[in-house]
């Protein structure tokens, strides 16, 4: 990419972040102007020495120096609270925008189309979510303030160096170019392995999840010593792409000190040499020399500053993906409008993806009042339907509508007449209660408990001593899959859904409590449409209405009376 169009896509990245900065625009006054009060706090002691060793003891009194003594005590207390002004301000500041960042990200990574979470790893959203950001608080804001500070100060020195010897002036300016050359030839380096490292510390979270997720695995195949191997291939990595990386760093550093460094150098050379010729006095030669060393310790944090901002630059990219578009989390409530969900229709509905027809011209109907029975091979498609009937997925073509008036993705709260229970694990780290009543979904503890009734779930809660207030955590803890589907299944059952879709959410309850269940789910969800995704027959003859799905089509659609189960295949 161009010089140009980067910088331009720098600015850009800049804007966006800006309007986490925006709220905080007063306290960065503050901050800025703390900076300033102790930074010139730091300048008035030689001054006063000045004063005390040319004024006060050649023509003045004892008590000239006690009073000059006191307000230089004065002048320390002040920028001791400064520094812990300052402190609190940028705690206060970079943390509420660290917050902001991550609390957009995640609004934005919850509302991502299902097809994200299938094709990112987790451990790569966590890295981003928490050490990515983290960085832009390191490398980019705490860096802001005191290059800001830094920049002044040059600019100040800059001044004087100019007002005292223009000549020697330009001549320290030559090397100006030079750093920035430096600065454009590494920075991409830098940028460059930083991504690297990233990348491989990515590859790591993932392993510490994935690891942590199968390790009842790792245990029953006795691999820790194949799964130890992998890990310290990835630590290898680590450690190489971060060498490379301090390699790039130091030579930049180091190529970026020598050329600040020389500048005095020069200065000698060039003014002793007018020294001699006599177009210059020693003293004036001494004080220029002593601005150009002023300006030494803040040229090279200013220089050095800049890595840490190229790497906030890599940072900022990968949390830009996740800051776009931020969709509104909240879910407009149900209006009279709205259909009242008599039946959901599907319509000569496809859906491909990547060329592959995952349905293909299917047509269901869904009443209320009944239990229909989702049933087909693996792969056949059943899932896909559900993300359709969630408006977790739009069809290629056809229409998923409700009452045969609106469709699904045109109704923003649908969810909120949703039930969804599925095979995986759903829990939350939080009380068995407040699992059920998910999100304020059941407020009364009444209908919490009638659901957790309905879920069968009652026995085993009377059980545990801290009863429906034991916390559990979000693998289940010591509860049994059956037990979990169950808490999941009394959540979707603590709500007046419309809908209530179980995919293979029995799976782990035998046949008679699923029996129960289901009679429940009957009685209760009289209005409601339930639809049961199931592999085990006995369930399916459970069911008012079965849909054999087979290849994205639809190969039975009737009573389960009629349905021929011997003939179901197992397909894989
Ligand atoms: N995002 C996707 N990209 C590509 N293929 C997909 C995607 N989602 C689903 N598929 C494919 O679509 C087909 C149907 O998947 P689906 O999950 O709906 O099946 P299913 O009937 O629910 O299977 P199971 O009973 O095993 O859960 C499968 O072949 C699957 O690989």
């Amino acid at each position: 990419m161009k010089k140009d169009s980067i910088w331009k896509e720098y600015m850009a990245l800049f804007r966006k972040f800006n309007k986490y900065l925006k709220p905080y625009h007063r306290h960065q006054l503050l901050l800025l102007l703390l900076l300033i009060t102790s930074s010139a706090g730091a300048l008035v002691t030689p001054y006063a020495l000045k004063i005390i060793i040319d004024g006060v003891f050649q023509k003045g009194q004892y008590s000239d120096l006690v009073q000059i003594l006191f307000m230089l005590v004065g002048v320390y207390i002040l920028r001791i609270a400064c520094t812990i002004f300052i402190e609190i301000i940028y705690t206060k500041v970079s943390s509420g925008i660290i917050a902001s960042i991550q609390q957009d990200m995640v609004k934005c990574i919850m509302h991502k189309p299902i097809d994200f979470f299938r094709t990112t790893q987790s451990g790569d959203i966590l890295y981003t979510l928490q050490s990515d950001v983290n960085n832009i608080q390191t490398s980019f804001l705490s860096n802001l303030v005191s290059y800001l500070i830094d920049l002044l100060t040059v600019i100040g020195i800059t001044i004087m160096l100019l007002v005292l010897n223009v000549n020697l002036t330009v001549i320290s300016l030559l090397l100006v170019p030079l750093i920035v050359f430096t600065l454009r030839a590494f920075t991409p380096l830098l940028q460059e392995r930083f991504k690297k490292i990233q990348l491989e510390n990515e590859r790591l979270s993932n392993f510490f999840i994935e690891k942590i997720r199968n390790n009842r695995l790792i245990k029953s195949y006795n691999t820790y010593t194949h799964e130890l191997n992998k890990l310290r291939s990835i630590h290898s990595s680590i450690v190489s792409a971060n060498v490379r990386s301090a390699i790039i760093s130091a030579s930049n550093s180091s190529t970026l000190t020598f050329l600040v460094a020389i500048g005095p150098i020069f200065i000698l050379a060039y003014g002793g040499k007018n020294v001699f010729s006599g177009t210059m006095t020693i003293g004036a030669l001494i004080a220029y020399i002593q601005y150009l060393n002023k300006l030494y310790s803040p040229m090279v944090n200013i220089t050095n500053g800049y890595n840490g901002f190229s790497k906030a630059i890599v940072s900022m990219k990968r949390v830009e993906a996740y800051i776009e578009a931020i969709p509104d989390a909240t879910t407009p409530p149900l209006t009279t409008q709205d259909p009242a969900c008599e039946n959901i229709c599907f319509e000569q509905v496809s859906l491909h993806i990547n060329g592959t027809a995952i349905l293909d011209n299917i047509s269901l109907q869904f009443e209320k009042g009944k239990i229909y029975g989702l049933i087909g091979p693996s792969g056949s498609g059943k899932s896909t339907i559900i993300n359709l009937l969630c408006g977790f997925m739009q069809p290629t073509s056809g229409k998923v509508s409700i009452d045969n008036e609106k469709s699904i993705h045109q109704l923003p709260g649908w969810h909120n007449r949703l039930g969804l229970v599925e095979r995986e694990n759903q829990l939350f780290h939080d009380s068995i209660l407040e699992n059920v009543r998910y999100g304020g979904v059941a407020n009364s503890e009444e209908k919490a408990a009638m659901a957790i009734a309905s879920a069968q779930l009652s026995g085993v809660i009377d059980k545990l001593p801290e009863g429906w207030h034991t916390m559990v955590t979000d693998t289940g803890g010591t509860l049994s899959d059956g037990q979990k589907q169950r808490i999941a299944i009394a959540r979707a059952m603590a709500r007046d859904n419309q809908l209530i879709i179980m995919d293979e959410a029995t799976a782990s309850i035998e046949s008679l409590l699923e029996k129960k269940i289901l009679e429940a789910l009957r009685e209760q969800y009289k209005d409601s449409i339930i639809i049961i995704v199931t592999h085990r027959m006995e369930s399916m003859q459970l069911m008012d209405y079965i849909y054999e799905i087979e290849e994205g089509t639809v190969k039975y659609a009737g009573q389960p009376a009629s349905f021929n189960f011997k003939k179901m295949t197992v397909t894989t």
